[in-house]
């Protein structure tokens, strides 16, 4: 299902959603940290989503082992450095991994423009090592408020060359983007681009308020756009991206079953959509997966599935010229 001659990239991708159980346990010894389990398979329940969760925010509580045993600046610049060899192994060509510095930084009170600068210098050796490119985009965890999100706004300001966008994840239904005005004013003033997650825990007004307030020009999600035609004709006019992650949806209950997942009729509106991961580590699904299982199983045909490859790269934060170049890369490779 994976067109091998077209580049293929996860453009929703946790880097701190995605650190391996292995690493948790590794880093747990290391700083002397308590954790829940000794072993692997007995700390799996813990740090990974088995079955469907009852909501977003009890599914985003799978991620807290993880950013816990961050307890240096070098530990944070080893999970960045993983995640591009995991991107490697996975056959992917270019990845945009998004972190939330703040979130990182929180459990061991590092400095959170240290956090940054770690994540960078990780995926750039990992990219240099593992040869595949990425971009970086800063989250800002709304779960956390706004006085947080600023402090995570300004540490990624303080390295704003390193970072393509800017995101805001969390808990969507109790921090609506509208307290998050002037955050995104000042990112758009940074030259950054914008995706928002959105659609996902709230309903459709929360992906135009992320559109025309927030300056989003992919949503991560969108899951609701569905509700809303004039919302879905916007979406195809303006080439706005979706960033569908099909088992994440499933496994936070924002979608029952992915034989009703929106993206078929996304893609069948001339949306474009694309296909991704979210927080591969914590789902225990990889970029294959969702391409080879569940996106035949939410109704995609062959043909869709070719397209939503495509537009992953279409609606990546690269030039034309960038673009061009990674797919001669892989056509010729
Ligand atoms: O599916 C998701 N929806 C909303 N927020 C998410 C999702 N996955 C992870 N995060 C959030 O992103 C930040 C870490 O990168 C954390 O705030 C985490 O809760
Ligand atoms: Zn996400």
């Amino acid at each position: 299902m994976i067109d091998q001659n077209l580049p293929l990239t996860d453009i929703h991708r946790h880097l701190d959603g995605n650190i391996r159980a292995q690493t948790i346990l590794d880093l747990g010894r290391q700083y002397n940290l308590t954790l829940p389990a000794q072993t692997l398979d007995a700390l799996r329940p813990h740090v990974q989503v088995t079955s469907q969760e009852p909501d977003l925010v009890s599914f985003l509580a799978k991620l807290d082992w993880g950013v816990k045993v961050l307890a240096s600046l070098e530990a944070c610049r080893r999970v960045a450095y993983e995640n591009m060899q995991d991107a490697a192994l996975n056959g992917l060509h270019y990845v945009e991994l998004r972190f939330s510095p703040g979130y990182m930084a929180m459990t061991h009170n590092l400095p959170i423009a240290g956090v940054v600068e770690a994540v960078i210098a990780g995926v750039r050796e990992g990219s240099r090592d593992f040869n595949v490119q990425a971009r970086l985009i800063g989250i800002m965890s709304r779960t956390f408020g706004e006085a947080a999100c600023l402090q995570e706004l300004e540490a990624l300001l303080a390295h704003r060359d390193g970072i393509t966008a800017l995101d805001l994840a969390g808990d969507e239904l109790g921090f609506p983007g509208s307290l998050f005005l002037s955050h995104f004013n000042r990112a758009r003033d940074a030259g950054w681009q914008i995706t928002v997650h959105a659609g996902e825990a709230a309903g459709p007004e929360s992906i135009w308020q992320a559109i025309r307030e927030l300056g989003a020009v992919r949503i991560g999600h969108g899951v609701k756009a569905i509700e809303d035609a004039v919302l879905m004709d916007f979406l195809a006019e303006q080439r706005i991206g979706i960033e569908s992650c099909l088992t994440s949806n499933i496994q936070t209950s924002t979608v029952a079953s992915l034989d009703r997942h929106p993206l078929k009729t996304f893609l069948d509106h001339g949306i474009l959509a694309s296909i991704n991961t979210d927080d591969p580590a914590v789902q225990g699904v990889e970029i294959r997966h969702e391409y080879e299982i569940a996106a035949p199983a939410a109704g995609l045909s062959r043909e869709q599935i070719r397209q939503a490859q495509i537009n992953g790269l279409e609606m990546a934060f690269l030039s034309a010229a960038e673009k061009q170049a990674l797919r001669e890369s892989v056509a010729t490779a």
